[in-house]
């Protein structure tokens, strides 16, 4: 059994963060574990506050796992301070984890930031170089990128510029931008496209953690980088498609729509 590790918040719904990292995990058929970093009071209208846990703590957890567990993946998310970044960039170096796919988490669909604005050169200088993959959205590549992006070609410039302050592949998504969801990569040399049919839909909490979650299971699992999007960004796709209401806000993606098949053996008595 393949073993993949969260290093993210908690959100209290169950859209996002950990819980949602956990879902894509047991979706994915791997093994999921959690480091929790910051504890959020959130629901599908939006982000009330977050309670970061002591540096301590987190350094604790990861020490526990990894010097117990083999992990094959690692996914980071919302690691919201400067001090948080650089012990979770620390440990992991020193335990040489493998296939870290990192998920720049800067500020939620609602508007609240969980990154303070101090903390991205941080994320930019300790993390970026030691990630397998980075996958922003369009927001958070401006951010690391200083750009302004607005069409693919924009894209593909941002993923150059983020691969040169050390992320070895790119993965810029395209959720936020209008027409088709084309997420685009940069693997250093060359650049993929993955479109995706945009879904209208309000739905969509936790897009981002779910995706990024999915390509840490599939690096888990041995598939290429190109192989584990691929199959990653259908997986997202089929649960935007299934997404629902749970609340008055922004509903989650649903993260087994591939066990709701129809039912073909019934009982008799
Ligand atoms: N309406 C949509 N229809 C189809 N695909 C979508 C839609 N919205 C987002 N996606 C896809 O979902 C994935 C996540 O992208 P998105 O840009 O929403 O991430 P994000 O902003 O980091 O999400 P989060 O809200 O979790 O922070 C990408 O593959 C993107 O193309
Ligand atoms: C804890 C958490 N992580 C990530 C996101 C993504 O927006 C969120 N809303 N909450």
């Amino acid at each position: 059994m393949k073993k993949v590790l969260t290093i993210a918040g908690s959100d209290s719904c169950g859209g996002a963060g950990i819980q949602a990292d956990l879902k894509t995990f047991s979706a994915h058929l791997v093994y999921g574990m959690s480091i929790i970093t910051s504890v959020t009071a959130q629901n599908t209208q939006g982000v009330i506050d977050a309670y970061d846990l002591p540096v301590e703590v987190i350094e604790k957890q990861i020490r526990a796992i990894f010097n117990d567990i083999n992990v094959d993946a690692v996914k980071i998310g919302m690691l919201s301070n400067s001090r948080i970044i650089s012990t979770v960039a620390d440990l992991l170096k020193f335990y040489r984890a493998k296939n870290i796919v990192l998920d720049p988490v800067m500020i939620s669909k609602s508007g609240f930031k969980l990154l303070k604005d101090d903390a991205i050169s941080s994320l930019i200088s300790n993390l970026i170089p030691i990630c397998t993959i980075i996958t922003p959205n369009i927001h958070e590549a401006n951010l690391i990128a200083q750009m302004d992006i607005k069409n693919i070609d924009d894209m593909k410039k941002a993923c150059r510029i983020i691969n040169d302050l050390g992320a070895r592949y790119v993965l810029i998504k395209g959720g936020h931008l209008n027409d088709d969801a084309i997420d685009v990569l940069f693997d250093g040399k060359g650049y993929y496209q993955f479109k995706g049919n945009r879904i209208k839909t309000k739905n969509t909490h936790g897009t981002g953690c779910t995706l990024s979650s999915a390509i840490a299971a599939n690096l888990a699992k041995g598939f290429d980088i190109v192989e584990s999007i691929s199959k990653s960004k259908n997986y997202i796709q089929n649960a935007i498609e299934n997404s629902f209401s749970i609340g008055l806000g922004v509903g989650p993606v649903d993260h087994f729509y591939e066990f709701r098949g129809v039912e073909v053996i019934k009982y008799e008595r």
